[in-house]
């Protein structure tokens, strides 16, 4: 089915002021919620609203919690959640990072105690769209998985990177080949993986969702080499925050939550004057899509480069939502 932009806020809004969350918060998250899916991930907005639902529900997530800075190196801030609202948060703290850079030149805040931030590409975006690299990272509870086992002890720690531009490229993606937001999608539409997701029972490489949601035989992106970066994401994130690591969180806490995030702003401007810097970025993006392509029909294309088609396709034909997906919303 097709919705709205507003209906679909409404729809959000309506389920956090029920459950008593004060209105402006609940405002602040349903267009957080809404402008993910927009903008055409819908696997981290409307998909997984139902789940944060029942974190919140849970008291997992807190929402009249305040974030708190606990220690200020001058470029390096650390900051305390308190397990308040996952992605209010972290647009407050990629706001506190590029405040940072623009007296610093470069802004690192290391954040603990937070909740699932939803679509990482969001603050990397924001930061973009304010002329700052954007880079952050978030870990999770352990449901990958490392490299040659078949039990889960890594997290799948999505990594954005975000180079502002016209347009903006942006890398934003799980540390396991795809997210389990991912797997939904594709088994929803009732696709097969375009190529291997995990392992089947047998050990088997497979491209069913289905068979690597349930058994969490996920694979790491680039084999050994996501499965080595997600470990390494996950202790600069503790490190730096001094907060919880995927081992600690899958160990101690009764779900997803109290997890560590690490969020990056540099400057550019001061590096480089505007108009080299358009002409260096064009020619990277010249280089690249001009390569022979494999397949006549399909492009190639640089990430971070569709949003903008996606976003203006939504908003002429209204949001695509998952049948499925909607009645589970409409009954919270
Ligand atoms: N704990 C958490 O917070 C977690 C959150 N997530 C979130 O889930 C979302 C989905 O992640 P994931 O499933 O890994 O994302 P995808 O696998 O869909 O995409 C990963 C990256 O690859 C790029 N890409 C895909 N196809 C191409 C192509 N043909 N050419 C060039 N680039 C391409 C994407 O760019 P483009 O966007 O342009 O398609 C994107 O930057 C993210 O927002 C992520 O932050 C994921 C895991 C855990
Ligand atoms: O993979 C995802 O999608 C995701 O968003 C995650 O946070 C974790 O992988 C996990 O919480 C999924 O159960």
């Amino acid at each position: 089915m097709k919705v709205t932009f507003e209906q679909l806020k409404a729809a959000f809004n309506r389920v956090l002021v029920n459950r008593g969350v004060n209105p402006q918060t609940a405002d602040a998250c349903a267009e957080m919620f809404a402008r993910t899916t927009e903008s055409g991930v819908y696997s981290h907005g409307v998909n997984r609203f139902p789940r944060f639902i029942q974190q919140l529900d849970a008291g997992d997530i807190i929402p009249d919690a305040v974030p708190e800075r606990m220690l200020s190196l001058g470029a390096i801030e650390q900051w305390d959640a308190h397990r308040a609202i996952g992605n209010l948060t972290a647009q407050k703290m990629m706001d506190r990072a590029t405040e940072l850079a623009s007296d610093h030149g470069i802004g690192l805040v290391a954040l603990r105690n937070a909740n699932h931030w939803m679509r990482g590409g969001s603050y990397g975006w924001q930061a973009a769209e304010k002329g700052y690299i954007g880079i952050c990272w978030t870990n999770s509870i352990a449901v990958m998985p490392p490299w040659g086992a078949k039990e889960c002890r890594i997290g799948t720690n999505p990594l954005i990177v975000a180079i502002p531009g016209n347009p903006i490229t942006m890398v934003d993606m799980s540390m396991s080949m795809f997210s389990y937001g991912m797997l939904e999608v594709n088994r929803l539409a009732g696709r097969q993986l375009p190529v291997d997701g995990g392992f089947d029972d047998d050990g088997n490489l497979t491209k069913d969702p289905g068979t690597v949601e349930k058994n969490r035989r996920i694979l790491p992106m680039g084999y050994w080499k996501g499965s080595g970066l997600s470990i390494v994401l996950d202790m600069i994130a503790t490190l730096l925050s001094n907060g919880g690591s995927v081992a600690q969180v899958t160990e101690e806490n009764s779900d997803e939550y109290g997890v560590s995030q690490i969020f990056i702003a540099i400057e550019v401007d001061r590096l480089i004057d505007g108009k080299t810097r358009d002409e260096k970025l064009q020619r990277i993006m010249d280089y690249i899509t001009t390569a022979e392509r494999a397949d006549p029909n399909v492009a190639i294309r640089l990430p971070g480069h569709e949003f903008a088609r996606l976003l203006e396709e939504n908003r002429r034909n209204g949001i695509t939502v998952d049948d499925s997906v909607w009645e589970k919303i409409q009954a919270l």
